[in-house]
């Protein structure tokens, strides 16, 4: 008999399948953090790195050694010769579900569960239906994963420039030092390649779930401005929420980073929300994706 098939043409049993890797991931990450990490969290109980587990501090380390200029410009090469696959946007929520995100210190959430969560919140909040979208979608970047990324390193995780010194305000500094450009005579430097003033869109930041999902969105979607750079930024802290890196800024990226800003408490804070129901807001969702994806499937 043929397996049952939902809308988008997914064999129901290949989800809840999916479902059943997923809970047992979790309560394996369970047993390694504090209690109650999904209730409603005081606001500065977000991102302590000091505190964080040794798989975040680990993740962090073997990041700012790798993440280097030569590395990101093979990455974008990569990037822009093939096409890895081609799905919904639903479908890519799904298949991203099996991915548990090392660098994370504050959700045990599966991946679905936090772009409900976030979009929910955008739409709790009345904010338009592109921002709610750009809730749900945010984080499918991580997809890289699945497609010969080299480990979470090049997926996950905060942001930060390449090709100019690494700022101080980005987590745990010191594990710079190991980066092969940390002591290079010209990406060593303050500004590096850079010139103050040049725009951060010709600024290579490290290579992630950001930058990749921001080429696909602009190139297949009719989203506006303000929602690419939430997904291209949002994981940008250094920038958008410690101030380093703002003398790169031009007139054009001002107006960018108050949508960042505004963005940020929807995918952070959410995290202590309650858990969405998948199957219930699966109708609106979809509905939603398809207002601004016009093609449905899309070349990931
Ligand atoms: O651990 C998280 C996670 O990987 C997020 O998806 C990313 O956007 C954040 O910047 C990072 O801190
Ligand atoms: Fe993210
Ligand atoms: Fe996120």
């Amino acid at each position: 008999m043929d397996p049952v098939q939902d809308r988008d043409g997914l064999a129901l049993e290949d989800l809840s399948d999916n479902i059943d890797k997923v809970n047992v991931l979790k309560d394996q990450m369970k047993t390694e953090k504090t209690p109650n990490l999904d209730t409603e969290k005081d606001k500065s109980k977000f991102r302590q790195y000091e505190d964080a587990c040794d798989r975040v501090k680990d993740f962090y380390r073997e990041q700012h050694e790798k993440q280097t200029v030569a590395y990101n410009l093979k990455a974008r090469n990569d990037f822009k010769s093939k096409t890895r696959a081609e799905m919904t946007i639903w479908e890519a929520m799904e298949k991203l579900n099996t991915l548990i995100d090392e660098s994370d210190p504050d959700t045990s959430l599966s991946q679905i569960e936090h772009l409900l969560q976030s979009a929910e919140a955008i739409r709790r909040d009345g904010k338009p239906r592109w921002m709610q979208l750009t809730g749900l979608i945010h984080d499918l970047g991580k997809l890289l994963f699945f497609y010969g990324a080299e480990g979470q390193w090049d997926v996950v995780g905060d942001t930060f420039p390449v090709g100019c010194a690494f700022d101080k305000r980005i987590i745990y500094p010191d594990t710079f030092k190991g980066n092969p450009d940390h002591d290079h005579k010209i990406y060593g430097t303050k500004n590096g390649i850079y010139t103050p003033g040049c725009g951060m869109d010709n600024i290579m930041l490290s290579w992630g779930h950001d930058e990749y999902l921001y080429h696909i969105v602009k190139d297949q979607s009719t989203l506006p401005a303000e929602a690419l750079a939430m997904i291209r930024y949002h994981s940008f802290y250094p920038w958008h929420s410690a101030g380093a890196y703002m003398e790169f800024m031009d007139e054009h990226d001002a107006a960018m980073l108050e949508a960042v800003r505004a963005f940020n408490p929807y995918d952070l804070y959410s995290k202590s929300d309650e858990v969405p129901s998948v199957k219930k807001l699966k109708p609106y969702y979809l509905e939603l994706i398809d207002e601004f994806f016009p093609q449905k499937v899309i070349k990931w």
